[in-house]
């Protein structure tokens, strides 16, 4: 049995998710055969926690039983294959350092300016012991449908899909799950949810700092993007960059920055009062190597909301916002 015998082979396996053989999908990541004779494999799968413990018997019989191999090693990675005609759905992970900050309220903003911009934007909002997207989105929280597949149905406000830890949980009951059963929740999220079938881009609202929660999305979502949120104070953008070089380390790629509750515009004198400090938004992204995208004031929407117009000012910063985030997205 030589190496591209053994490639052919597993090249035949079909990916459960795609319903297509390894090598329509590009599934295989890494094929090699160590010293030993032991077989190295790194392979894409769609839907891996659905898919993987399915995939990896059938692989080592193959393997092990049917070629005779002495071992066999296998890695699995979520793919990130897209077949031809369908769309590519985008991810960016809204991520900050301390809580606070006005990470879901810049989600929210974020995803109201890109839906005035013609883009289907939907959001999973991870932030799972302080979720408020459903608050700041005036949602009305009622059971979810699901499709025939099982997949859940988000809930749509204002043209914005969205999934939430909230909408599982009884009113007014905090979450105290340990993580391996949010871990399992998210998978769901990540994995288990009918989108638009054009969505544009998916936010995702993770909790703050640098937990299990942000590793999660490297795992089923590798190829998110983030975009870090700090305020300017020193206090919030010295986490923000932790945040920010933990996100980079694991291998995602940090866009920008937004700073939030920048100043406030003093209406007497038109002057700006920097409250909060200045120059954390500029420290974070120069640490990160990227842009800061916008500065957004202190303040609420006129419509007593949480959620600007673009007849706020602030609502045209976010406007602004947005098109850097759909230029670094390739959403244009
Ligand atoms: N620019 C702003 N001006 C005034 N208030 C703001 C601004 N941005 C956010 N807020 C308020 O600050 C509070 C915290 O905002 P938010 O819940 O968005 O923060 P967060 O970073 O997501 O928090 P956590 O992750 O800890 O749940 C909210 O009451 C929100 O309305």
């Amino acid at each position: 049995m030589t190496y591209e015998d053994l490639k052919k082979r597993i090249e035949q396996i079909k990916d459960p998710g795609f319903d297509k053989p390894f090598k329509e999908v590009n599934g295989i990541k890494k094929l090699v055969i160590g010293p030993t004779g032991v077989a190295e494999l790194e392979i894409y799968l769609k839907d891996k926690s659905k898919h993987e413990q399915q995939v990896k018997i059938e692989i080592i019989k193959l393997v092990k039983i049917e070629l005779g191999f002495p071992g066999i090693k296998i890695d699995f990675f979520e793919s990130e294959f897209v077949p031809e005609g369908e769309k590519l759905i985008r991810y960016l992970a809204i991520a900050s350092g301390k809580g606070g900050v006005g990470k879901s309220t810049v989600t929210a903003n974020l995803a109201a300016a890109m839906i005035r911009k013609g883009k289907k934007v939907g959001i999973i909002d991870a932030d799972v012991y302080g979720a408020s997207i459903p608050n700041i989105l005036k949602i009305d929280v009622k059971p979810l449908s699901s499709t025939e597949d099982e997949k859940m149905i988000p809930l749509v406000k204002d043209g914005i899909e969205v999934i939430s830890t909230e909408f599982f949980m009884p009113p007014e009951k905090p979450l105290m799950w340990r993580g391996p059963m949010l871990g399992k929740m998210l998978v769901h999220f990540f994995s288990g949810v009918k989108w638009q079938d054009d969505v544009d881009l998916i936010l995702i609202d993770l909790p703050p700092g640098t937990g299990d929660v942000a590793l999660d999305v490297k795992t089923y979502v590798p190829r998110s993007k983030v975009l870090v949120v700090t305020t300017p104070h020193r206090n919030a953008s010295h986490v923000a960059v932790k945040a920010g070089i933990g996100a980079q380390t694991i291998g995602h790629e940090v866009i920008g920055v937004v700073e939030n509750m920048s100043y406030y515009l003093n209406t007497c004198n038109n002057k700006r009062e920097f409250i909060f400090g200045s120059g954390g938004g500029e420290e974070v992204a120069k640490k990160l190597g990227v842009k800061v995208f916008g500065q957004v004031p202190i303040g609420q929407p006129q419509n007593g909301d949480y959620l600007y117009t673009e007849k706020d000012s602030a609502g045209k910063i976010y406007d602004e916002i947005a098109v850097q985030v759909m230029k670094e997205m390739e959403m244009e």
